[in-house]
């Protein structure tokens, strides 16, 4: 029996092997983590991440092929495939700070399997890491090797959050970059076997080390810019009195350019865009290529405009101060249908508002009280580290206050702004809320999902992004 064992139990490792184990029964799938509270999780009824879809594979499959467990040493150990998905946060310190990946998550379960193995092993980058870390993590493996025979393989994940298991079962492609050698091309071949249980043949892609590297960074490059396009266009939308979702659609109907990922918003979250980005320009500066690298910072820098942008039509059309104002804050997760919130836009538009003395009500469905303090005192990058050694903040921000009800978040505001595209925003009973709210009543739309005519006849002041402009709006423009 083949077996596999996944280092990281995180939002990618769980979800994709619960999918390799359902698909696969006849291989024994172990996902191993140094975070206990993270496998007692995996092993209880209340899985640690939330995501459609997650809950049926794993109860079909734990306990019979599917395993969550501490023991990190004993199942590398006794592995034939390893995949590593451990964090691969931002650097904040040193060499490279702000910018370079840090890999020490990576290195640390590099010498250890090299320290527990008794046997060969393929060894496979699932974690979005540089171009040439596989070159680093073969020397680490092969200069402590002891004459066993480590293949490495990159094979980075494309899941979005949200339809995680819906990717995993139905990939656009499944990537597998490995040495132009024979063993090396022995590996990708058993790799490839395993993904081949599900997946056609041809849409699992070979290619040497280096383009599977690279192709990861430059596929969530090249998302984020689109986003940060469309966004870009919609300040200007909002200039000259075009509707962005129109421009949008009428861009996206080109097939060359095609209509996915042009929904304009307050700014693109989540654990990957930025964190890449700034991975990519970092290589891009250790290579020479300062022109490229600021090219692609220019995507990370309007989707910092973008949520300044958004805090200030808030604070300019109510008198330019929120202080000691309610304002609910609807949506918290980086997008719908997730409970995380790494990087999430939120956690900016929130820090703005405080900056300037809001009194912030929110709701999420999937997000707690906890998960919001802990975000709003955490510094920057700092999340992106196994839950027990992320620094805690002692104390909680006296502004927020959390609910669990979009009514109690916007009883009594004077101003609502949605953050998460939650589906149930969007059929709210928004005269209800109205008829609650101080007045005037403002509503920033941060995800354009309200349908603002109906919120107009009911007498709020709408900001939708790169919509047309309320006459208040216009008569309050926002100067930083
Ligand atoms: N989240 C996504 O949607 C996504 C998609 C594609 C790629 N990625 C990449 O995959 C990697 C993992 O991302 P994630 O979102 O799953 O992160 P995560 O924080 O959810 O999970 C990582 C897990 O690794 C564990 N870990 C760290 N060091 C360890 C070690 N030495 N031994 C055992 N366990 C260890 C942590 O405790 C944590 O549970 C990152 O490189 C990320 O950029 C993420
Ligand atoms: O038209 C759009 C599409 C997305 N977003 C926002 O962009 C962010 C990222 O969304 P999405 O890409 O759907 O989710 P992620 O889970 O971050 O997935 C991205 O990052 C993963 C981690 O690398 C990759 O595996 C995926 O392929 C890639 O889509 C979210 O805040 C979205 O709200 C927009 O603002 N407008």
């Amino acid at each position: 029996m083949v077996k596999i064992c996944c280092i990281g139990a995180g939002y990618v490792g769980g979800p994709t092997m619960a999918v390799i184990a359902l698909k696969c029964p006849e291989i024994e799938v172990a996902v191993v983590d140094i975070s206990v509270s993270r496998i007692t999780a995996w092993n209880s009824d209340a899985l640690p991440i939330y995501e459609p879809g997650l809950d049926e594979v794993v109860k079909k499959c734990r306990g019979k092929n599917l395993f969550f467990s501490t023991d990190v040493e004993k199942h590398v150990s006794e592995a034939d495939i390893v995949f590593v998905s451990v964090n691969t946060p931002t650097k904040t310190q040193g060499l490279g700070a702000g910018k370079a990946a840090d890999l020490t998550y990576w290195e640390s379960a590099a010498r250890m399997i090299a320290d527990v193995s008794k046997s060969n092993k393929i060894v496979v980058e699932k974690s979005t890491v540089p171009v040439k870390t596989a070159e680093a993590i073969e020397k680490i493996l092969t200069h402590n090797s002891k004459g066993i025979d480590f293949q490495i393989l990159s094979n980075p994940e494309f899941l979005a959050e949200g339809t995680a298991i819906q990717d995993l079962f139905n990939p656009d492609r499944v990537l597998i970059g490995g040495r132009e050698t024979p063993e090396g091309q022995k590996a990708i071949a058993a790799l490839r076997d395993v993904y081949a249980h599900w997946v056609p043949v041809d849409r699992i892609i070979c290619s040497n080390l280096w383009s599977a590297e690279l192709s990861k960074l430059a596929a969530n490059a090249f998302l984020a810019q689109r986003i940060s396009s469309v966004n870009a266009m919609s300040a200007l939308c909002e200039a000259t009195g075009a509707d962005v979702s129109q421009v949008a659609h009428a861009v996206g109907k080109d097939t060359r350019i095609g209509p996915k990922f042009l929904n304009a918003s307050v700014g693109f979250g989540g654990s990957c865009f930025q964190k890449d980005i700034l991975n990519l320009v970092y290589i891009c500066e250790c290579n020479g290529l300062p022109e490229v690298a600021n090219y692609w910072k220019q995507v990370i820098k309007i989707n910092d405009y973008q949520k300044t942008r958004f805090v200030n039509w808030i604070v300019s059309s109510m008198f330019n101060t929120v202080s000691g104002k309610k304002i609910a804050i609807l949506g918290f997760a980086f997008k719908k249908d997730t409970g995380d919130t790494r990087e999430t836009p939120a956690i900016d538009v929130c820090k703005g508002l405080l900056g300037d003395k809001a009194l912030l009500s929110i709701y999420d469905p999937q997000v707690n009280e906890e998960q919001i303090q802990r975000d709003l005192a955490m510094k920057k990058f700092d999340w992106d580290h196994p839950v027990h050694l992320q620094p805690m903040s002692p104390t909680s921000i006296k502004q927020v206050n959390v609910v669990w009800d979009a009514y109690a978040a916007t009883k009594d505001a004077h101003g609502v702004c949605i953050l998460t595209e939650w589906d149930e925003f969007k059929t709210l009973d928004y005269q209800r809320i109205y008829d609650n709210m101080r007045k005037p009543a403002f509503i920033f739309d941060g995800r354009n999902v309200v349908d603002e005519a109906k919120l107009r006849a009911i007498g709020f002041i709408v900001y939708s992004i790169g919509k047309p402009l309320d006459q208040w709006l216009k008569d309050m423009p926002a100067v930083a």
